[in-house]
C-alpha cells in the first residue's frame, strides 16, 4: 500500500453540554484528524484524541501536530505499507507520543479495510453485528439533577452508568444514585483524585456492587493500586496507567488490577489495542473500551475494535447526539436500546462528511510524497 497524499486537519467543535472530571470543564473540544490517500484515491481516516491541555496525557493537539508532521508523515509517505500491522514497527524507534502515532495508524487501517474492501471490524478479526455501549457522565455537584440525567440515560437502555468521583463527591453520592437505580450496572471514575491514604474511604465503596472502580490512584501507578486491590471487593479498572501491552502485562502479574479500559490513543493505535485485548482474554481480564470525547470518526475506530470477542463490558461510545449538534460522519453514531449496530460499509463504514468537516477545521496541511520534509 502506497500512501500518496496526507491531510492532516485541525477541529474545533462545541460540545453540547460541557463535560466536567476531577481536572476540570470542557465546552469545546480541539483535535487532529488524519486523512491518507492511496493512488487510487480511496482516503483513511484517523482522529487523535489528545485534548488541547495535558491534563489528561503529556499529549496535546500541538505535540501531536508537530509529531505527526514532522516525524510519522515522512515515514508513512516513504515506506510501502504492506498491512497496518507494519505501521508501530515503522514508529517504534520513536518515543511515547502514542495519540499521534493512533491516529496515523489508525488512517492506515482504514484505508487498509477500504483497498480490501472488508470493514474495519472484520479486519481487526471482530464478529459482532451490534455493541453493548455505557454512557460516562461528567460531574454534577447538583444531586438532583445527576439523578435525573442518569434516569434518562438509564430510560434510553444504555448498558451501564459511569460516573465521576472526586474526595467529597463519592460514597454519598454512589449511596444516593444506587437507592435510586439498584439494579443499574453502575461504576465509578475517579480519574486518579485519590492516595493510597483514601483506602477506608474507598472500601466505603464496596457497599454499593459497582462495576468497578476506575484508575483511582496516579495516572502513573501500578503499585500502589495492586496494594488498594487488595483491600477491595470491588474490581479496580485501569485507565491512564496503561499505555501498552507491557504495562498491561506488568499491571496484571501485580495484581494492580481485574478490568482494563482500552482507549485507542492512549495505548498508540489499534495494533497494540488488539494486543491488549488478545492479552486480556488469555488471562481472563475483561476489557472494555473507553471514550475521549471523540468525533465520529474516533467513534467508528472504538466500534469496530469493540467487536472483538473480549470487549465483555459495555464501553463509553456513546451515540454523536450525545455530544455534538452535528457531527462529521453521514450517518451518525446512533444507540438503539444500548446498542449500537456495527456499520457494513468497508473501512470504518461511515461516510466523512466533507462539508461539516470543512466547516468545524480551523487549520489544515496537506504533505504529499513530492514534498515530504527531508529528514
Ligand atoms: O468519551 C466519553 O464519553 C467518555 C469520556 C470520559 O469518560 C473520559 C475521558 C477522558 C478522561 C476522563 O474524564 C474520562 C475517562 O477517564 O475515561
Ligand atoms: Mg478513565
Amino acid at each position: 500500500m502506497k500512501i500518496m497524499e496526507v491531510n492532516v486537519r485541525k477541529l474545533k467543535m462545541v460540545l453540547k453540554q460541557p463535560f466536567t472530571t476531577s481536572f476540570g470543564t470542557f465546552q469545546e473540544k480541539e483535535f487532529l484528524v488524519v486523512e491518507v490517500k492511496d493512488e487510487k484515491g480511496n482516503s483513511g481516516w484517523g482522529e487523535s484524541v489528545a485534548f488541547h491541555s495535558p491534563w489528561y496525557s503529556e499529549e496535546t493537539v500541538e505535540t501531536n501536530l508537530h509529531i505527526i508532521r514532522d516525524f510519522l508523515v515522512p515515514i508513512v509517505l516513504e515506506n510501502d505499507i504492506g498491512h497496518p500491522e507494519e505501521v508501530n514497527g515503522l514508529f517504534a524507534h520513536l518515543r511515547k507520543n502514542n495519540m499521534a502515532k493512533s491516529a496515523v495508524e489508525g488512517a492506515v487501517w482504514d484505508l487498509y479495510a477500504k483497498r480490501e474492501q472488508v470493514t474495519l471490524a472484520r479486519a481487526l478479526g471482530g464478529q459482532l453485528e451490534k455493541i453493548e455501549v455505557g454512557i460516562s457522565i461528567g460531574i454534577n455537584e447538583n444531586m438532583q439533577e445527576l439523578i435525573e440525567t442518569v434516569r434518562g440515560f438509564v430510560e434510553e437502555g444504555y448498558k451501564r452508568i459511569k460516573v465521576k468521583i472526586k474526595p467529597g463527591f463519592d460514597v454519598d453520592v454512589m449511596r444516593e444514585l444506587r437507592k435510586q437505580f439498584p439494579d443499574v450496572p453502575m461504576m465509578a471514575d475517579a480519574n486518579s483524585a485519590y492516595r493510597l491514604d483514601d483506602t477506608e474511604l474507598l472500601k466505603e465503596l464496596d457497599e454499593f456492587g459497582l462495576t468497578m472502580i476506575e484508575q483511582p490512584l496516579a495516572s502513573d501507578d501500578i503499585i500502589d493500586h495492586a496494594k488498594l486491590q487488595s483491600q477491595l471487593k470491588t474490581p479496580i479498572c485501569l485507565d491512564e496507567s496503561i499505555h501498552s501491552l507491557e504495562d498491561t502485562r506488568k499491571a496484571i502479574e501485580l495484581g494492580s488490577t481485574k478490568i482494563i479500559n482500552i482507549k485507542i490513543g492512549r495505548v498508540g493505535g489499534l495494533t497494540e489495542a488488539k494486543k491488549i485485548h488478545d492479552y486480556c482474554l488469555e488471562k481472563n481480564i475483561p476489557v472494555w473500551c473507553g471514550g475521549m470525547l471523540e468525533s465520529g470518526i474516533g467513534r467508528a475506530h472504538n466500534v469496530a475494535l469493540t467487536t472483538l470477542p473480549n470487549f465483555v463490558l459495555p464501553g463509553d461510545t456513546a451515540g454523536s447526539s450525545r455530544y455534538w449538534e452535528q457531527d462529521i460522519i453521514l450517518p451518525e453514531v446512533t444507540v438503539e436500546d444500548g446498542y449500537i449496530t456495527v456499520p457494513e460499509g468497508n473501512g470504518i463504514g461511515y461516510e466523512v462528511d466533507r462539508q461539516a468537516l470543512e466547516r468545524y477545521t480551523v487549520d489544515k496541511w496537506h504533505f504529499s510524497n513530492q514534498e515530504a520534509p527531508v529528514q
